[in-house]
């Protein structure tokens, strides 16, 4: 039998909740198969753990994940006790780029069995590739002086390779889906990183010529995902454009508690990690009443990287049953607890 080693970091706040639930629900469709099972090893890496050590995972812990098949990951941040910049570039970032997951792929669409709030959703279904190596989330700049002196640099890095690489990423997606690739840009504001990304779109799309292409600029790009969500179909965009559409596309779907999010090291040289977009939600962590759904969503995207397609669309369709009977948790305007989701979602499996 197929043994599937992944590495559990259910990190803070409802991770250690939803983790375990999306766990359960993994195990059931491993053992309907028949064929593989998983292997769970969980690190306790996290807030908790900086709380005691001073560090958010251990000197060898990259070293230590490169050892399973995928990292499978709740949520990282507690803000009242642990600077959010420490605790994310500590575990989750951190892991990102020595895992040199260079995309994150983040699909946002109309569930059946869940109104969207907004008024005309039209059945929309789009992707976000997100380029997760780079761009604004940077290491480069600093502080300095104090008071009225102070100053602060952040510079944003784009690289052709890191953002070529994205770009085609994107339009190889395209081709297996409804044929066309959206740019998000802001290059009437940003007067060298997004005209440098303008540039590369402009070329990669003449290797497609197949593929529909458009730019849009952020700003009107976040209104037209609430206005006609239906006209996308693949999203490129940089780290913090692609952090921040992804949040909007959890919205118009009904909660961000529901989005689900793969990091993908595309060369399969390391794991990739499979995390949802949402973060600890630390104002309903610990009350049972956290939204599984992008937790289960998330791992059956790790199902069909791992080749489980057929097994993956039996996950979605569970989650679309379990809402259309309405069992939904409060972020959904329900009443149901997380335990009531889960095994409700466990029963259609069965
Ligand atoms: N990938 C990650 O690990 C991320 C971590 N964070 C961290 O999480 C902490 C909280 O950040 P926020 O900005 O508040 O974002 P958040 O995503 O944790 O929460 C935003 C809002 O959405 C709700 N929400 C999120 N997930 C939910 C779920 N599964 N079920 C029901 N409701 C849900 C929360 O209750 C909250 O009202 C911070 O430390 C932040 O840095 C934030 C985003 C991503
Ligand atoms: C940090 C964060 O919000 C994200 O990567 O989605
Ligand atoms: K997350
Ligand atoms: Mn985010």
């Amino acid at each position: 039998m197929k043994i599937y080693r992944i590495a559990v970091i259910p990190g803070d706040g409802i991770g250690k909740e939803v983790v375990p639930a999306a766990i359960e629900v993994l195990d059931k469709i491993a053992q309907l198969d028949g064929s593989f099972k998983f292997e769970w090893t969980t690190f306790p890496w996290g807030c908790d753990y900086y709380l005691e050590t001073g560090k958010m995972m251990p000197d060898d812990g990259i070293e230590i994940l490169r050892g399973y098949d995928q990292i499978f990951l709740g949520a990282v941040g507690m803000p009242d006790l642990v600077p959010d910049h420490i605790s994310l570039w500590g575990l989750l970032i951190k892991i990102r780029r020595e895992m040199k997951q260079s995309i994150n792929v983040r699909p946002a669409k109309l569930l059946q069995g869940l109104p969207s709030p907004l008024r005309n959703p039209n059945n929309f279904d789009f992707v976000v590739v997100r380029e997760n190596s780079e761009g604004e989330y940077s290491e480069s700049g600093g502080r300095m002086h104090s008071g009225q002196d102070e100053i602060a640099i952040q510079n944003a890095i784009f690289t052709r390779k890191g953002t070529e690489r994205a770009m085609r990423y994107a339009f190889e997606m395209a081709k297996t889906r409804r044929q066309h690739v959206t740019s998000a840009t802001k290059s009437n504001g940003l007067t060298y990183s997004m005209p440098f990304w303008d540039d590369v779109f402009a070329e990669v799309a003449k290797d497609y010529t197949t593929i529909g292409h458009t730019t849009n600029h952020i700003d009107a790009l976040a209104a037209f995902l609430v206005m006609k969500p239906e006209n996308f179909d693949v999203i490129v965009a940089s780290n913090l454009f692609g952090d921040i559409l992804t949040d909007l596309g959890g919205a118009i779907m009904g909660s961000i508690g529901i989005a689900p999010a793969a990091n993908l090291n595309i060369e399969r040289d390391y794991p990739s990690m499979f995390e949802p977009v949402h973060g600890s939600a630390p104002d309903i962590a610990g009350k049972g009443i956290a939204n599984p759904l992008g937790q289960i969503w998330t791992g059956k995207m790790m199902l069909d990287f791992l080749g489980h397609q057929e097994l993956g669309s039996k996950v979605l369709n569970a989650m679309e049953a379990t809402l259309a009977q309405g069992i939904k948790t409060g972020d959904l305007g329900g009443t149901a607890t997380m335990r009531e989701v889960t095994d409700a979602i466990l029963n259609q499996l069965s």
